[in-house]
């Protein structure tokens, strides 16, 4: 894009009838439009800013810079990008013949349908919700939704705009506010909203436009009093529960998405709270603008709720309502369900609007006791054979149809031969909106951006946590503090009597690092929640969360080992080369990392990661070749030591210290015949085998990141 500068000049009116144009003058309250001409400056300064716009905006901004000889200012584009971001249009969901098929927990070999046949849409620029009573399958329907179920088979089919979106669209571009909060315990509200603008949107957007864009939602979602807040976690306090839940929210809205799902936003919230937080969500819901014709339409919004206020629940557009997996009611909010109930089922309380009881609750109590009556069925056959079913069915036709919202349309369509046609000529998909869906790509930015990002936002954070630091630090300061005063000057001395000490010195520094791996799997355990969380939102693929994690790791046991090896090896008077002795001292800390990442990321739980790493651990310490030697263990064990990265780093420091030393041990022997490291093998070359197991387990570490799907919903 050329830099312009330069005085401000008119344009003439015709530009007006270009929509690339009115649209950006629609956003851009800057720019000043009369009946006759338009003035627009851009300074010379603002032509980085407007190289960062997101790619919806660049032709507007091409265009303006193409007809204008003036400029806009800094700010302008500053305004003009956040606004981007309300821009992009929601896309109609519809949904037919849903069916999911589990194993029944509670009954060994039985099947159960968690969802049958449910068919329905969520429109474009409005806010659908999702009722029924507990367990009736609403955060199932709103899973299958977003294509996060993971268990069970699934039938139907879940068309956005028409079309079957990749994964990757669902990821990168539909946002899902889960139940429980999963935010990091140590950054600020601002810090956390922040970090997700950086990773969820475009790299180009300077971090101006991304800070304004987190003001922006910390205002409107009242987060102000808290943003410099810890968020904190059960064991260390930070922000409220409600606090957490809003900034959840915000994390979710960060980049706009298309498509926004939320799993109970209000649960934990007072009514004012719960009020204001579902006002603000509703409020995306509105076009970009009031002007027709240019694709600006609201973001489609599809929640789960309980017993909403009045107020509340006066927001959402349409309801679903669901008994036991089917669909019992689905239609406008308002008097229809009411009316609908009585028409059917006269046996029904009817709904009195009283102080006492609003009509989400009504609606909530009459299926719930339908619920418990054994009534579910009938309700669900009612519904599937009455004319609200058919004029759904026509609805859903229509919905499919009409295949990106327009602000024309949404919230005003109609099925035909109900009150509305649909508008001719039904909008076609951008070639934007095709690319969105069709995106096979999981995330807005680089593995570099990603990486980047985590470390920027949780390398300091992460160090500046005692806890963290402490876990892992204290044990290698305790264990030279243990070796330094047991076998205080221990090395001094290579007659044949004290060498046993020697050896077992430099045995418990080659094993010991393996003897810690289980400290690192709370790493990936303990954040295994957000790292799903963040990995569905599309922040980062699994390779760059791992990549990050293990620098911090790596970083931190940097300064420790050394102190740690420095006071053992001159203290206890070692021989060799200090550098060797604490570049293998490293090495086998790094591989006891890979190792204790690997066996977290596959397995379930951190009980039994705990069993596999203390067995798999102590199966290495006994087959390191000093409690048995290896020429003396049976021959079904003799194999074991090529795959014991202990050996290895046992051989190493053993070459180390011994290679001068020819003082004859055993039977004749120097120390190293004894232990069999001879030949034309180097203290190298145990290193170097010794360092490609930490290859071996990050690979099978980001494998089952990649892969493994823990978590069952
Ligand atoms: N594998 C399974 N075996 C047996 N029942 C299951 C299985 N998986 C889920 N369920 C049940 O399916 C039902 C639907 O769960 P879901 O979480 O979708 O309900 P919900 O309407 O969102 O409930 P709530 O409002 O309490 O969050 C629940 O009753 C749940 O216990």
């Amino acid at each position: 894009m050329k830099k312009q500068g330069g005085p401000r000049a008119p344009l003439e009116p015709t530009w007006s009838g270009t929509p690339l144009i009115s649209d950006a003058m629609q956003l851009v309250p800057a720019l000043k439009r009369s009946s006759t001409s338009v003035a627009v400056t851009i300074p010379e300064d603002a032509a980085s800013d407007v190289q960062a716009f997101p790619t919806a905006l660049e032709p507007v901004v091409t265009k303006l810079l193409e007809r204008t000889a003036g400029s806009i200012g800094s700010q302008d584009v500053a305004d003009l990008g956040v606004k981007a971001a309300h821009m992009r249009g929601g896309m109609n969901i519809v949904f037919k013949d849903i069916s999911c098929l589990v194993r029944n927990s509670a009954k060994r070999g039985e099947k159960l349908y968690l969802l049958r046949d449910v068919s329905g849409c969520v429109m474009a620029g409005e806010m659908t919700a999702l009722m029924g009573p507990s367990g009736s399958g609403k955060t199932t329907l709103l899973d299958v939704l977003a294509g996060r179920k993971t268990e069970g088979h699934l039938s139907g089919q879940v068309l956005v705009a028409n079309r079957r979106p990749t994964q990757m669209f669902m990821r990168r571009h539909c946002a899902y506010v889960e139940q429980f909060d999963t935010l990091i315990d140590n950054l600020t509200v601002q810090e956390m909203l922040l970090y997700t603008a950086e990773l969820k949107m475009k790299a180009t957007v300077p971090l101006e436009l991304k800070l304004r864009r987190v003001d922006a939602l910390v205002q409107q979602l009242a987060l102000d009093i808290c943003r410099h807040v810890r968020i904190g976690d059960a064991m260390k306090r930070g922000i409220s529960g409600g606090q957490a839940k809003r900034t959840n929210i915000g994390v979710a809205l960060i980049s706009a998405p298309r498509i926004l799902f939320l799993d109970e936003p209000t649960s934990g919230l007072d009514s004012y709270t719960s009020l204001e937080v579902m006002q603000h969500v509703a409020a995306l819901t509105a076009p970009a603008d009031a002007g027709g014709g240019v694709h600006s339409g609201g973001m489609t919004i599809c929640a789960t709720i309980h017993s909403p206020t009045s107020a509340t629940f006066g927001l959402f557009g349409r309801v679903i309502i669901l008994l036991r997996g089917q669909m019992v009611f689905f239609g406008e909010n308002g008097t229809h369900a009411a009316r609908y109930f009585a028409k059917h089922f006269p046996d029904l309380p009817t709904f009195q609007n009283s102080a006492s009881i609003n009509r989400a609750e009504w609606l909530v109590t009459v299926t719930t006791k339908a619920d418990r009556d054994g009534r579910a069925d009938e309700f669900a056959s009612t519904y599937t054979s009455s004319e609200l079913c058919r004029t759904n069915s026509l609805l859903l036709l229509g919905a499919a149809s009409a295949a990106a919202a327009s602000r024309g349309g949404i919230g005003r369509f109609r099925a035909p031969g109900t009150a509305e046609a649909p508008a001719s000529g039904q909008e076609q998909l951008t070639q934007e909106d095709a690319s969105e869906l069709a995106t096979r790509n999981e995330t807005t930015t680089s593995f570099w951006w990603g990486y980047k990002t985590l470390i920027k936002y949780r390398l300091v954070t992460t160090l500046l946590d005692t806890r963290f630091v402490v876990s892992r630090t204290a044990d290698k300061l305790l264990n030279s503090l243990i070796q330094v005063t047991l076998y205080w000057g221990v090395g001094a001395s290579l007659r044949a009597d004290n060498l046993t000490n020697i050896i077992a010195l430099v045995y418990m520094w080659a094993v010991f690092p393996g003897l810690v791996t289980i400290t690192y799997m709370p790493a990936i355990l303990g954040e295994r929640r957000l790292f799903i969380r963040e990995r569905s939102d599309g922040h980062y693929r699994a390779i760059t969360y791992l990549c990050a994690k293990l620098t911090m790791e790596l970083l931190l046991a940097v300064p420790f080992s050394v102190v740690s090896a420095a006071l053992v090896f001159y203290l206890t008077r070692m021989s060799g080369s200090f550098a060797f002795f604490w570049v293998a001292y490293l090495t086998t800390i790094y591989v006891g990392i890979a190792l204790g990442f690997f066996i977290a990321a596959f397995s379930p739980s951190m009980d039994l990661a705990s069993v596999i790493v203390s067995s798999l651990v102590s199966c290495l310490c006994y087959s390191t070749g000093n409690l048995i030697r290896v020429a003396d263990m049976p021959p079904y064990w003799r194999w074991f030591p090529n795959i014991n990265f202990l050996y290895y780093a046992w051989a190493a420091l053993m070459k180390n210290e011994f290679e001068e030393c020819t003082t004859v041990f055993v039977n004749g022997h120097t120390v190293l015949e004894f232990y069999g490291f001879v030949g034309g093998v180097t203290k190298w070359h145990y290193l170097a085998i010794e360092a490609s197991f930490f290859i071996v387990f990050f690979v099978g570490c980001y494998l089952s990141m990649r892969f493994i799907q823990h978590q069952r919903r």
